[in-house]
């Protein structure tokens, strides 16, 4: 893909006709008003997306991006590059966090080698290689402007073929060692935000390396000098071929009419990195949890997503993104088997309040 066919891809808006249907399908329930609270958005925004007024997300789907980073070369994780290939490889046969939490659900999970460093092929994991894991960033920029391209339509490609195979509802995963380094350095680099406000301990670091990642970071974004607006520059010089992978799996799914559930840090800075690069990909954005690391607030303040899970979750994987897929799943069976008041032989509550007004009314501006 070049620059100029990423520029040409438009992003529609999802329905907003079927989003008011099932606002109002919900005050209809035997319910208090908004009992389901931010669900009954939630799932009036899938049937929008899907154009269903009664959305069936049977078929759910993890995608999870695995890749390596050079940047692990300085310290900044406790591990080195081979517990990518490890963990990748548990992944292939279902034995990872996110698989045992996904079989739980009847969800799939999807791995795909984007740039794990390593020749093997793994079995179960989908080879779409494009390099044995980033370049360095604190000595050249992580990736090409074409590594980085090519790893955004792989992202798009996997939702398409998610499409094509019937899936409802996608979320994003990612296995990398030092990728929170690199979202951080993105992250920084994206809101302008200081490096120590939103760069954490990643899967468990000392002081010293905390130290250390910030300092890296701090050093990357000065020699790069890059502007907030050059998503494409930012995400070559300092991102992965996870995050950019990512960012094409959110365009994707805006391009497909599939919503995409967003899991922790890294996912949040390649949904930004979508918005930006395609501004309208946030309508298609399903929010789960706020990690602990403290980039993912910020980032999903940016995006004005709310997260509804707030456990200090910090295992990547996808593994938010499945709990939240476990939630809506909860919320549509209510909203499909519903009982409404006059099932009951009750009056339906009305709205009385200005902001129940718009409720109401099903107004939704994305
Ligand atoms: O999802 C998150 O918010 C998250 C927060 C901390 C760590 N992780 C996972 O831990 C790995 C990255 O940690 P690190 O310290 O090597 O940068 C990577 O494989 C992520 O899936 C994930
Ligand atoms: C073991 C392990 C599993 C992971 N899963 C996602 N990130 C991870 C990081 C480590 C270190």
């Amino acid at each position: 893909m070049t620059s100029e066919e990423l520029n040409q891809i438009k992003i529609q808006e999802p329905s907003k006709e079927i989003y008011r249907r099932i606002r109002s399908e919900w005050d209809h329930m035997a319910k208090p008003l908004d009992g389901m609270g931010r669900f009954e958005e939630l799932t009036a925004q899938i049937g929008a997306i899907l154009e269903n007024v009664y959305p069936d997300i049977s078929r759910k789907a993890v995608i999870v991006m695995c890749a390596d980073n050079g940047i692990v070369e300085e310290g900044v994780s406790q591990s080195g590059q081979e517990v990518t290939l490890a963990v990748s490889s548990f992944m292939g046969k279902n034995q990872t966090s996110v698989g045992k939490m996904a079989t739980r659900i009847g969800a799939d999970v999807i791995p795909v080698d984007i740039g794990i460093n390593h020749g093997a092929q793994i079995e179960g994991v989908i080879d779409r290689k494009i390099a044995h894991g980033t370049k360095n960033f604190r000595k050249e920029p992580a990736m090409t402007e074409s590594e980085t391209l090519a790893a955004i339509q792989t992202g798009i490609e996997m939702a398409a073929y998610c499409k094509r195979e019937g899936y409802q509802l996608l979320a994003t995963g990612e296995m990398g060692i030092g990728n929170t380094t690199t979202s951080s350095a993105v992250a920084a680099a994206l809101t302008g935000l200081p490096v120590e406000e939103i760069t954490g301990r990643g899967a468990g670091l000392s002081d010293e390396g905390l130290r250390r990642k910030r300092n890296v970071i701090i050093e990357a974004l000065k020699k790069y000098d890059l502007r907030k607006e050059e998503t494409l520059r930012i995400l070559m010089s300092v991102g992965g071929l996870d995050i950019a992978g990512l960012t094409g799996v959110f365009i994707g799914g805006a391009m497909y009419h599939l919503p995409v559930v967003l899991d922790g840090v890294i996912s949040a800075v390649a949904a930004l990195a979508a918005e930006r690069l395609k501004p309208g990909t946030r309508a298609y954005m399903i929010p789960s949890h706020k990690s602990k690391e403290p980039a993912a607030k910020q980032i999903l303040d940016e995006l004005c997503l709310s997260p509804v899970i707030d456990a200090s979750l910090a295992l990547g994987e996808g593994t938010g993104a499945v709990m939240m897929f476990a939630l809506l799943d909860m919320a549509l069976s209510l909203y499909q088997r519903q009982t409404t008041f006059s099932d009951i032989h009750v009056e339906q509550y009305r709205r009385y309040t200005k902001t129940q007004e718009t409720k109401e009314t099903g107004e939704k501006s994305w």
